[in-house]
């Protein structure tokens, strides 16, 4: 893991959106398109935006979400309206967007996750991975207070699972663990105090179960970068 700190959160994003930028156009010059995938919650907003006015073949790009609340993209909670209003716009606007919401099913993300798994399931390597992490340790939606952590932890989970997190709102649709690291490089995007200090608990102690962060933080299969600014 490596940590890279920065005086504010405009030199963060300025920073950060190169490197992504950088990352995708290299996917798009070899492969012919690349893969995007992003947290929601607060912490990526700026970054978001600083994103849509990048240049780059967007529509090239497929973005999708590491975690989900099940919610209709309409809902105040939502991290693919979050994703659509602040990322999906401007330059960015032709990316083609992978939903982790099932109307089929809108009451129950147990029911709908066989078929969010399938499409996920499509996708090839990410090229990119930025996750967030919850200050109970939490990353994408792998909760460690939620009956599924286990499952979500697992070598041979599928590669997306309904959670209920018992100090959350809202049943969630994660990504597992094995899907998120079959990524080229992950990205942990850290703002604010608290989360350097649930960082550093992440790094004192072992058990993923404790803290799901650790099962990305302490592995060496694929290269972490934390991008940490504390205002
Ligand atoms: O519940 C969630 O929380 C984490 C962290 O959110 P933040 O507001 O502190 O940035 C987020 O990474 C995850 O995607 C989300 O579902």
């Amino acid at each position: 893991m490596q940590l890279h700190t920065f005086d504010s959160s405009a030199a963060l994003n300025q920073q950060f959106a190169a490197e992504i930028s950088s990352r995708l156009a290299a996917a798009i010059a070899e492969k012919g398109e690349a893969t995007l995938v992003v947290s929601g919650g607060k912490t990526p907003l700026p970054l978001f935006k600083t994103l849509s006015e990048t240049d780059l073949d967007w529509s090239r790009v497929t973005i999708t979400l590491a975690d989900d609340r099940w919610l209709p993209e309409t809902h105040a909670d939502s991290n693919e309206g979050l994703v659509k209003a602040n990322l999906l716009q401007g330059k960015a606007a032709s990316a083609r967007f992978i939903s982790l919401f099932d109307s089929a099913y809108p009451d129950d993300a147990y029911k709908g996750a066989a078929v969010v798994a399938a499409r996920v399931a499509e996708l090839p390597v990410f090229d990119v991975l930025i996750l967030g992490m919850g200050e109970d340790g939490h990353t994408a939606s792998l909760f460690p207070c939620s009956k599924e952590i286990q499952a979500g932890l697992a070598a041979d989970a599928p590669v997306a699972l309904a959670v209920t997190p018992a100090t959350a709102p809202y049943q969630r649709l994660s990504l597992s663990k094995t899907r998120l690291l079959n990524s080229a490089v992950i990205y942990l995007h850290l703002v604010g105090p608290k989360k350097l200090t649930v960082l550093e608990q992440a790094m004192a102690g072992q058990d993923p179960l404790q803290m799901p962060v650790r099962a990305f933080l302490q592995q060496q299969q694929v290269p972490v970068h934390v991008m940490f600014t504390a205002n």
